[in-house]
């Protein structure tokens, strides 16, 4: 099976990651490690994923058969079985990302698109409702992330796109 780690940068994909049995593809890395992108953004410090040559890595890389996640904020553009969306409260994904050492504009700017859904929504267009399970990470440990996840790869979780809303921490 595979599943697509999804969320905002900052919602806790990799630390979940961390504490999942199954082995994880970290998209990002291999991006760069790989050359796996166009060009530079270099207004946004990023680059430009090449997505069909992502997926062809990643089809190089999974076993026939094998759980596999695939963990990055851009998973959810690749085929999967399930897409998991990590979700976090825009405020404390503000601070989370701040912590970590993000720019105070690029930790806002990651606030705001969680607050608007835009990852979720990508995630609902790509694969439809019946394969995104939300899990709301902003009161729950990296632990309780990652049982959360285990349960969605067991098939014990309904999908659940569309329950966390934030729109009240849109900036007016
Ligand atoms: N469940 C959680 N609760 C509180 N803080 C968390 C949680 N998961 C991750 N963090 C912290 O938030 C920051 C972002 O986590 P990270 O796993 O790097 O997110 P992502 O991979 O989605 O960008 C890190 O500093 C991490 O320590």
């Amino acid at each position: 099976m595979r599943v697509a780690l999804t969320g905002t940068p900052g919602t806790g994909k990799t630390t979940a990651s961390e504490r999942l049995p199954y082995p994880t593809l970290h998209l990002n890395d291999a991006v760069r490690e790989h050359d796996l992108w166009t060009e530079e953004d270099t207004d946004r410090d990023s680059l430009v994923v090449d997505v069909d040559a992502l997926a062809a890595w990643v089809d190089d890389h999974v076993e026939a058969g094998e759980t596999v996640v695939l963990e990055s904020h851009l998973a959810h553009l690749l085929d999967a079985d399930r897409v998991v969306v990590l979700r976090c409260r825009p405020d404390v994904l503000e601070s989370r990302l701040r912590e970590r050492g993000e720019s105070d504009a690029k930790a806002a700017e990651n606030s705001e698109s969680e607050a608007l859904d835009v990852v979720l929504s990508e995630s609902v267009q790509r694969h439809g409702e019946e394969r995104v399970y939300e899990i709301d990470t902003t009161e729950r440990t990296p632990e309780d992330v990652a049982a959360e996840i285990e349960a969605v790869v067991d098939g014990d979780r309904e999908p659940s796109a569309g329950t966390v809303d934030f729109t009240d921490y849109l900036h007016p």
